[in-house]
């Protein structure tokens, strides 16, 4: 078994966006991909997200040494995750059998300046959750795009929510309740007939907030809803912190997941976001 890392193959030229993406999900492996030495005799544990920008995490990872990669087990965050860690011939790991990740990469639709994120653009946001609340370490790789000084302002489909079918038109009242604008049913497009399907089973509701509620307007305090239209619990001049509001999701009964990662269940500690100029942007937490 080779203990050096194989030569890094050659980079087929992408698109700025792609090589974007590349930069920022090798810097991310390079910084913080566990190597212990001496290797522990129990395994490393990895959370492998979901979406375009991962698959440079895996890239990456794969050209990792094969002693190191042989003590790790990967856990992926839904089937495309999953494929990618079997395309990759890696150890592959179910979330169920273990509460206790040393590390999780993922991508992100939207991250803010205090690092909270919306993700669930690819549907995966349930157990990309998961992965990263059980992980000691969540770290985002994602494009110049991803960029927000303040959430929802990016990312323009709102608030990513998972719900239990039986129940989509309760959820979206009690949405709009909240604040949310025209909160949609996503639909599967030209490749599936009828709603999108989560992994889980379950559909996916997209709720904006940007134009009732502002989540974490710039000069109006770090991380706030704050309110422009006056919504049912949500009037003109309130604000509420985008912990509120992702706790306000979460106990409409029907919610299964929401996609606002933040402060209280799976903050991310690093952002990493390849820009447009080839250099990579760094957001972390604050000490
Ligand atoms: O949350 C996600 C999937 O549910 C993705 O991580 C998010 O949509 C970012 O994807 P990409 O890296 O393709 O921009």
């Amino acid at each position: 078994m080779s203990t050096s890392a194989p030569p890094p193959a050659p980079l087929s030229p992408l698109s700025p966006v792609e090589s974007a993406k590349r930069q920022a999900a090798y810097i991310a492996v390079d910084t913080h991909f566990p190597r212990p030495s001496p290797l522990p005799t129990t395994p490393l544990l990895i959370g492998i997200g979901s979406g375009s920008t991962v698959i440079y995490v895996v890239e990456r990872i794969l050209q990792l040494p094969s002693s190191l990669l042989s003590q790790c087990i990967f856990i992926p965050t839904g089937y495309q995750s999953r494929e990618l860690i079997l395309s990759g011939s890696l150890p592959l790991g179910d979330i169920d059998l273990h509460n206790h990740l040393h590390i999780a990469f993922d991508g992100a639709d939207e991250v803010d300046p205090t690092l909270n994120c919306i993700k669930g653009g690819g549907a995966c946001l349930f157990q990309e959750k998961l992965v990263a609340v059980k992980a000691d370490k969540f770290v985002v790789v994602a494009d110049f795009r991803k960029i927000s000084s303040s959430l929802s302002m990016a990312y323009a489909a709102g608030v990513p929510i998972e719900v239990v079918p039986q129940v989509v038109s309760w959820v979206a009242k009690r949405l709009l309740e909240l604040g949310a604008v025209n909160p949609k049913l996503r639909m599967g497009g030209m490749a599936k007939a009828g709603p999108c399907v989560t992994d889980n089973g379950n559909f996916i509701i997209d709720a904006p907030f940007h134009d009732g509620c502002v989540l974490g307007k710039q000069g109006e305090g770090e991380g706030e809803v704050v309110n422009g239209k006056g919504a049912k619990g949500c009037g003109v001049g309130d604000t509420r912190t985008v912990e509120r509001l992702a706790e306000e999701i979460k106990k409409i009964v029907g919610v299964v997941e929401h996609g606002i990662f933040c402060k209280g269940n799976a903050k991310a500690v690093v952002a990493y976001f390849g820009m447009e100029d080839g250099t990579v942007t760094t957001r972390a937490e604050e000490a």
